[in-house]
């Protein structure tokens, strides 16, 4: 890179990630936050919204309409998804290059999206040129791309927790099942039924059973290591706590398997992705709060010949923000790391 910092905008950070991306760009040192956009809350400071900011970023809110009026490297959209594909399109020859934290073009084809998120899509010709942003898979796809459809939170913590033997090949068909569970954060800023304090508080329960929409782009990202298609169980469910994920898969494995060879199976794969820890105990989503990690425990139970393989994220970090701020830094030549380096926060 030869400019001195890159020019950011951040579109729709009243939201949760929104907020998440400005905490982690403005101690980025390769970073200036030129502009931060809401629709709802325009010519208010930034901390007045969000005031862990106070003294910090305090920057007024504009509207979107002004992203196009300034000479921007990156515009990172919050927003929800069937918004940002309106944006995309608006912005794809902006000059700037986009990562979309929302859904809109995360899956393989318009067809699947429409399947699956239940609405039509306005801008099918952004599948061909957006890269799924997971560092650990992509990099190499990330680098040179200008439009980043960066991962949902469970899909990051599914497909980590089990892409080493995707890759392998030595997942038997219809054999995976996944029990994830999500802090509230997870929704979205905005009050609902489900996210009512009553409804959530000393409650925990499961959702979007056999449905889920994560399930498809879990299955398509899994599936494509491996070469071919595969089906997935996925079950989310919602947990009383502000952030974090914990999924346990369980997979059964085709040929010989024993724990030395699944902990060396997972330790090549991730041996030069640092921020994957491969753990020795069960990860807690405390042990990964506020940080860029996700960490990952497989086991082997060789009484039932299964593999269960634990991983836990930080939804609004490595599940959203910070795996953006990562894909920025491989699309900009920038060190992997840099503007990551938090410890997780615990207690
Ligand atoms: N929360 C999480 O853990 C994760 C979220 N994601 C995805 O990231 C995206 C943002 O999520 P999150 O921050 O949680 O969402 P929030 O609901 O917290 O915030 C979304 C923001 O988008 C803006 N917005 C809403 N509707 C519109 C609209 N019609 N036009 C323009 N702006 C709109 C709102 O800001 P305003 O009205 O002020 O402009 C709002 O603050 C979503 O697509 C989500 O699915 C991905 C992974 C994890
Ligand atoms: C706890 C909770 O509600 N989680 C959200 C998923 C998080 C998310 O925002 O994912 P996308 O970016 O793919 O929409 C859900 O289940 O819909």
């Amino acid at each position: 890179m030869n400019k001195e910092k890159l020019k950011v905008a951040i579109v729709g950070a009243s939201g949760f990630t929104g907020s998440e991306l400005a905490r982690l760009l403005s101690d980025h040192p390769k970073v200036e936050i030129k502009m931060i956009t809401s629709e709802s809350h325009q010519g208010k400071p930034f901390s007045e919204l969000h005031p862990q900011f106070f003294d910090r970023l305090d920057i007024p809110l504009v509207s979107a309409e002004e992203v196009s009026k300034e000479e921007l490297d990156v515009i990172f959209l919050a927003l929800p998804h069937g918004v940002s594909m309106d944006f995309v399109a608006k912005w794809k020859d902006s000059g700037a290059k986009i990562i979309d934290l929302s859904g809109d073009f995360r899956l393989s084809t318009k067809e699947v999206y429409e399947e699956w998120y239940n609405k039509k899509h306005s801008y099918p010709e952004g599948f061909a040129t957006a890269v799924y942003g997971l560092p650990e898979l992509f990099s190499e796809k990330i680098k040179p791309a200008t439009l980043v459809a960066n991962p949902g939170c469970y899909p990051t913590a599914s497909i980590l927790s089990l892409a080493p033997l995707f890759a392998k090949q030595l997942i038997k068909e219809n054999s995976v099942i996944i029990d994830a569970k999500s802090g509230l954060t997870g929704a979205g800023i905005k009050a609902s039924a489900t996210t009512h304090f009553s409804n959530v508080n000393e409650n925990f329960k499961a959702y979007g059973i056999a449905g889920h929409r994560h399930t498809i782009e879990i299955e398509e990202q899994l599936g494509g290591l491996a070469g071919g298609q595969t089906a997935v169980q996925f079950t989310p469910h919602l947990l009383p706590v502000d952030r974090g994920i914990l999924v346990t898969a369980y997979a059964q494995v085709s040929g010989e398997m024993d724990q030395e060879r699944l902990t060396e199976i997972y330790r090549d794969f991730y041996k030069d992705k640092p921020f994957v820890r491969l753990r020795n105990q069960a990860p807690g989503i405390k042990d990964v709060r506020g940080s860029h990690y996700c960490d990952v425990f497989p086991v082997w139970d060789k009484r039932t010949n299964r593999v269960i393989a634990i991983s836990a994220i930080d939804n609004l970090l490595k599940g959203a923000a910070s795996q953006a701020v990562h894909n920025m830094n491989l699309m900009f030549g920038l060190e992997d790391a840099e503007g990551l380096a938090q410890i997780p926060l615990k207690p």
